[in-house]
């Protein structure tokens, strides 16, 4: 596990540069996109706020993203907020839900229109740093709803994108807790598939070196269990060996995730953070990014393959074979070499092809084929209502029968 509290040189000197890393022989920008997720009030409006007031301190404004519709006040004002795209009181009203289900239909709605709001993040990639999205207080809503999926992997695709996952660290220091809380953050890292840093936060309550130790040191933990659980007997409850086999299961997602101690009240720990999203910007670059042009090449091959299949189902409907379908439009076959329908050549469009294929036949060919069009039409009709017995109506001042009394005959119709 790193835990990049103490600023290098180097990272310092990345921070200053901040992640504005122009591309070989370009000057595009990229900004990375810190996505702040974490349990209701574990202080995520706090830690953006105070991400806002050190950014704008370093001169590097950066742009915003409210994801949250029922937050009721925000300390700091967002370039993109969903409250003024979609009222969620007004979503649980029309569609008579309670909060949560407000919140997510809010949020669903929202995501339709997330192309858009992608189109005005990418206009403003080259000016800004960082982007920073807040989410809703109710975690699941984002992390385990589909809006959540395709919001993230819509951005993430698009930028550097790493997820900030905020813990409230004074209310963590129960070992059971703190697994649950452990346990959640994985299952994030697997539903987003991102580089993760774990945000301890209100480190001027309760300093987050308890956490670094129990994700260091197995025993450190089991030492913790022992402390905390043990039956009126002296043994361990099976909650507490549980726990043991967990931080043992853990282990490698320790290894791999980089935790820092923030107080977003009074704005310790900062530069570590930039730090560690200076690292995850990196490891975005190097794992992630390749990963996910696979998958979108994969997506894009699967939709080519269903629409090829969609096609050939479609010819085969049709009774048409892929390698006739180019060569017979023209010449006017009859049945599987026929691509307008096993109809006679004379009711087809390709009756308006010369014989070479190619070439449309002249106007005045074109205007006798209508003529004889027309009257062939005339003639049916004529020939239907006499069959049916019916009278034509009086239309226009025109005669009610034609030149044989009206039964069988053609009459001039009107236009
Ligand atoms: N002491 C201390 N309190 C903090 C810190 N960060 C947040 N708080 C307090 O924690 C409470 C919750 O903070 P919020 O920022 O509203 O938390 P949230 O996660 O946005 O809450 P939801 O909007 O419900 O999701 C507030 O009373 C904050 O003042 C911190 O670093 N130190």
């Amino acid at each position: 596990m790193t835990e990049p509290t103490q600023p290098t040189p180097a990272a310092s000197q990345a921070e200053s540069s901040t992640a504005t890393q122009t591309e070989a022989g370009g000057s595009k920008k990229q900004p990375v996109v810190i996505i702040c997720i974490g349990m209701a009030g574990s202080g995520k409006t706090t830690f953006m706020q105070r991400l806002n007031s050190h950014l704008h301190s370093r001169n590097t404004p950066p742009y915003i993203l409210n994801l949250d519709p029922a937050v009721s006040h925000m300390p700091y004002s967002a370039n993109i907020d969903i409250r003024d795209t979609v009222d969620y009181k007004e979503v649980m009203k029309q569609y008579n839900l309670g909060p949560n289900g407000g919140i997510l239909t809010a949020l669903n709605l929202f995501t339709t229109k997330f192309d858009q709001v992608l189109g005005y993040v990418e206009k403003r990639a080259e000016d800004v740093d960082y982007i920073l999205v807040d989410t809703p207080g109710q975690i699941e809503i984002f992390t385990w709803s589909a809006s959540g999926a395709i919001i993230t992997d819509a951005i993430a695709s698009s930028l550097p994108t790493v997820v900030a996952y905020v813990v409230d660290t004074p209310r963590t220091t129960a070992p059971a807790t703190f697994m649950s809380n452990m346990l959640y953050a994985c299952s994030i890292l697997y539903k987003t598939r991102l580089p993760f840093i774990i945000v301890f936060n209100k480190t001027d309550i309760q300093p987050h070196d308890f956490a670094i130790d129990w994700m260091k040191d197995f025993e450190a933990y089991q030492a913790a269990l022992n402390d905390s659980g043990r039956n009126e007997h002296g043994e361990t409850s099976y909650m507490n060996s549980l726990m043991s086999s967990m931080c043992l299961v853990l282990e490698e997602f320790y290894n791999n995730l980089r935790a820092v101690g923030v107080s977003a009240m009074t704005g310790e720990g900062m530069r570590g953070f930039f730090d560690a999203v200076e690292e995850a910007r990196k490891e975005y670059e190097s794992d992630y990014k390749p990963e996910l042009d696979r998958l979108a090449s994969e997506r894009a091959a699967k939709t080519e393959a269903d629409k090829k299949a969609q096609l050939e189902r479609l010819m085969k409907d049709m009774n048409v074979s892929d390698s006739s379908a180019g060569s017979s439009r023209r010449r006017g076959g009859a049945g599987g070499d026929n691509p307008f329908g096993p109809y006679p050549v004379n009711e087809r469009e390709d009756r308006y092809y010369d014989e070479e294929g190619d070439e449309e036949v002249d106007e005045e060919e074109q205007d006798a084929i209508r003529r004889q069009e027309e009257e062939e039409e005339e003639a049916a009709h004529a020939e239907e209502l006499g069959a049916l017995d019916v009278d034509e109506p009086e239309i226009g001042g025109m005669p009610r029968s034609g030149p044989n009394g009206g039964r069988g005959a053609a009459w001039p119709r009107p236009v």
